[in-house]
């Protein structure tokens, strides 16, 4: 089993009265592959850095990986986290560093002191990244700065390091969130591909409830901190979906008046 939640309940500030998280019970075997959907403030990024045990949960037990990560020593703890990846929406990547540099870092925890130094002056293993950015389309972007790529391709930057990693379970969360279509479809596939080919449990938060549906068996379903449904997919329905994301529709602003092109011009000059 890779994670098991029972009755788990988090609070981002000790002591706040609301919970991000209520009372959830929740099981992910090994190699399972999830999508974690919802209107924004469900709970998704909470639920997915609890358990890549970034967030002590005040109420409730937990297991990562067959442990309890908040009765672990430090250091234990920390060994705990290196077998798990999250990718934050996100990603904290370092600016001014090269995308082959940022994406070798997944490999740290394995190399010693001596290899990290090198490789931050003459990367290690530039191939490996080479292959990692090129099954998520950006082979060409290996000696570019971080600070250059856009939102999507830092995104995918992030995720090349999860291959380059030896995680066992893979967090994801909104992975495809500032990519078009098709480079969503071909990170998702990649994404699954990775976590069959070395049996390593998949969550994924999708703000897409197609692709969620398309992509994944199981949908877990969370609204105002709790699990709504945790579903195969053949059983979810449309009107699940609708109910889950009730009332979260805001109506755009009605149009403005046109301005004129004095207006326009003048903003333009500014
Ligand atoms: N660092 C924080 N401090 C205090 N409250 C927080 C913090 N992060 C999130 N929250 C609150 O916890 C709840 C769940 O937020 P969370 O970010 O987990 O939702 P989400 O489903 O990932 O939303 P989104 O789809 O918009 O990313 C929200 O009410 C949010 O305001």
């Amino acid at each position: 089993m890779s994670f098991h939640l029972d009755k788990l309940t988090v609070r981002h500030l000790r002591g706040a009265r609301a919970a991000a998280l209520h009372a959830l019970d929740l099981d992910v075997a090994q190699g399972e592959q999830l999508a974690l959907i919802g209107p924004s403030g469900a709970g998704k990024t909470t639920l997915l850095s609890t358990l890549a045990c970034a967030h002590q949960p005040a109420e409730g037990r937990l297991s990562v990986l067959g442990a309890d990560p908040w009765a672990l020593s430090h250091k234990d703890r920390h060994r705990l986290r290196a077998r798990l990846f999250l990718a934050p929406q996100t990603p904290p990547l370092p600016p001014r560093q090269r995308v082959v540099t940022a994406v070798l870092a997944a490999r740290l925890p394995r190399w010693s002191v001596a290899t990290a130094l090198r490789s931050l002056f003459a990367p290690v293993d530039p191939e490996a990244a080479f292959d990692a950015l090129r099954r998520f389309g950006l082979g060409d972007k290996l000696y570019a700065r971080v600070d250059r790529l856009s939102g999507g391709e830092r995104q995918r930057c992030s995720l090349a390091r999860l291959l380059l990693s030896a995680a066992e379970a893979f967090l994801v969360d909104e992975p495809i969130s500032a990519l078009d279509p098709s480079l969503a479809r071909i990170t998702l596939a990649t994404l699954q591909q990775e976590a069959r080919a070395r049996n390593a449990t998949l969550v994924c938060s999708l703000h897409q409830v197609d692709m969620a549906r398309a992509h994944f068996t199981r949908i877990v379903g969370l609204r105002e901190g709790r699990i709504v449904f945790d579903l195969p997919r053949e059983r979810v329905t449309d009107e699940m979906i609708a109910a889950l994301y009730e009332n979260e529709i805001v109506e755009p602003e009605p149009h403005p008046a046109h301005e004129t092109p004095e207006r326009i011009a003048v903003g333009a000059c500014f």
